[in-house]
């Protein structure tokens, strides 16, 4: 039975869909890495919210690991690379919280605009300050949103609703879902001079890091508000403090910080800062979501393979799967064959769709031939790190879709460039599901690719397949199929043979020795 830790504190149904789907689990909060380490190697699957940082060096000792799923949307504390070399999936719940986190940027806006904290702090001290804090309103007022995702988007509607002008910066917003959400598509520097809130809502990546510097929230409007509920890390926040202690910037608010839990900081007590301890996600809502999501995704992958949004493999909806499968196991099999025949380093990888297959999504087809190709000498590697360990190693990976039908209504080819030229191998599925191997380096010859087999190259002469038969029945070895093709009559002809045991060298080289025998090899799939 699979097992899984859950090392954040997490709403009790993760664990209760977890043991209703066969998955024995742990939950053990607050440990430290040093901890987290000691117990790791246990866990088939690791679910985790923002405090657990999953490192190389736990994933290092997280020998059994096969998936991490995230209650949540943001992954910079998990080191993704290192998961994906370890053939550790890792999972999220993209949309499970992003209502609940617009609506604590759109609380943090109005917090700002009337200074509710410290109205109510003042107030509840018992000084009836009423003459302490004058607003402003939002009506009217433009909200630059930095990041129109998903979250982005739903502060953009609220902001709407508040009779706001919404301003944003996303490289990958498009004109069409600009004027989709009812927003302006701009600059980043306008955004600074035209807004007089700022909210940020990109995830942190290297693009993302220090995105308002210490340069750029200078070039903002004098009395902007800023709010953050999206990742420290993205606000300068010893310039901020700057700002704030200046009057520049009018009010900040963050739920977010460089360094969590926040428990001191340069900013606490700053006039018109406010801080949340990280509960933008913090919702009974949002909780039941992200927690229900969560367990059943690393449910279905470790009980029955099925793959939602994982961030560094392929999904495969239960729809997909069912059709997809047999291609990947044909897919695995051509790539195991041409990285057991190819003995160099190649730089290309080409994989070739056509026909049926050429309709289906072709992620899974890919990293199902790289992981064939690259299981052939290291044991550790699966769909997760194949297209990784592919790319670590320099080999450019193409794929090419061609829909229309040629001999076969469907069909896998997998060629690799070398020294010689390109090489390539092709399949077909027999009935939809059976994985047949058709062509070997342009000969046609039609083989069940499985269990143990011997490759042999020869020169098309009579008498050649007796002598064969003779030298592996004297070797005592079964013979289980039997599969010929040659180029012409006369030519260089290809046998491949499946046997009931894993070929011995000296079988090897009794074949070697049969006159015109060019080339043996022993195969394994
Ligand atoms: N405070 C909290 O508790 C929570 C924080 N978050 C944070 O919010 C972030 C955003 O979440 P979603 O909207 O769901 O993500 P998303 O992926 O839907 O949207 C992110 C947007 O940022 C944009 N973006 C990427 N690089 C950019 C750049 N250099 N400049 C401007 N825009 C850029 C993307 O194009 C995308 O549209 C998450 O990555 C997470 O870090 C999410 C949930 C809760
Ligand atoms: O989903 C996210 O990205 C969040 O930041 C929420 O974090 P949390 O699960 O509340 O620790």
């Amino acid at each position: 039975m699979p097992k899984v830790l859950i090392s954040d504190k997490m709403s009790p149904l993760a664990a209760k869909i977890f043991r209703e789907r066969g998955v024995e689990v742990d939950e053990i909060t607050g440990k430290t890495p040093e901890e987290l380490k000691a117990i790791i190697g246990e866990y088939d699957g690791l679910a985790i919210r923002s405090s657990t940082k999953v490192t190389k060096d736990i994933l290092a000792a997280a020998t059994n690991l096969k998936v991490i799923g995230r209650a949540g949307i943001g992954v910079d504390n998990v080191d993704i690379p290192a998961a994906s070399a370890a053939g550790v999936v890792v999972m999220n719940t993209p949309f499970g919280n992003s209502i609940t986190t617009a609506e604590h940027a759109i609380a943090l806006m109005f917090a700002l605009a009337r200074q509710l904290p410290e109205a109510n702090a003042q107030t509840q001290a018992g000084t009836w300050p009423k003459n302490g804090f004058m607003g402003v309103e939002v009506t009217g007022k433009t909200l630059g949103l930095i990041g129109a995702g998903n979250i982005g988007s739903i502060v953009a509607d609220r902001a709407l609703g508040l009779k706001m002008k919404v301003v944003a910066f996303d490289p990958f917003l498009s004109a069409d879902r600009a004027v989709e959400l009812g927003i302006e598509k701009v600059e980043l520097d306008q955004l600074l001079a035209r807004a007089d809130f700022i909210t940020l809502h990109t995830p942190l990546t290297d693009q993302t890091r220090n995105i308002l510097s210490a340069e750029n929230l200078a070039k903002t409007k004098k009395g902007v508000r800023i709010i953050n509920c999206a990742r420290g890390g993205l606000i300068d926040e010893a310039a901020l403090k700057e700002l704030l202690d200046s009057g520049h910037i009018a009010g900040a608010a963050l739920d977010v910080f460089v360094t969590e839990p926040a428990k001191e900081h340069p900013l606490f007590g700053t006039p018109n800062f406010v801080a949340t301890p990280h509960l933008g996600a913090s919702t009974n809502e949002a909780q039941v979501n992200v927690a229900l999501q969560v367990a059943e995704q690393m449910a279905d992958y470790l009980v029955s393979g099925g793959v939602t949004n994982a961030l560094n493999m392929p999904s495969l909806s239960a729809e997909e799967a069912p059709r997809i499968r047999p291609y990947m196991a044909l897919a695995e099999r051509l790539g195991s064959l041409i990285g057991q025949l190819s003995h160099d380093a190649v730089p290309r990888i080409s994989i070739h769709t056509e026909g049926a297959a050429a309709e289906l999504n072709p992620k899974p087809i890919v990293s199902a031939v790289l992981a064939g190709y690259l299981r052939v000498h290291s044991d550790t590697v699966n769909m997760v790190n194949a297209p990784f360990l592919a790319k670590e190693r320099g080999i450019e990976v193409r794929e090419v879709r061609t829909e229309r039908e040629g001999d076969y209504h469907t069909l896998v080819r997998v060629s690799v460039k070398t020294e010689a030229g390109e090489r390539s191998v092709a399949g077909t599925l027999f009935g939809n599901e059976a994985p047949r191997l058709i062509e070997l380096f342009g000969i046609k010859v039609e083989a069940d690719l499985a269990g143990h087999m011997l490759y042999v190259v020869n020169e098309d002469a009579p008498g050649f397949i007796g002598r064969i038969g003779t030298t592996l029945g004297e070797a005592g070895v079964n013979i289980g199929t039997f599969h010929l093709g040659r180029r012409a009559a006369g030519g260089e002809a290809v046998l491949l043979l499946s046997v009931d045991e894993p070929v011995t060298p000296d079988l090897i080289a009794k074949v070697r020795a049969l006159p015109g025998v060019k080339t043996v090899m022993a195969l394994k799939f």
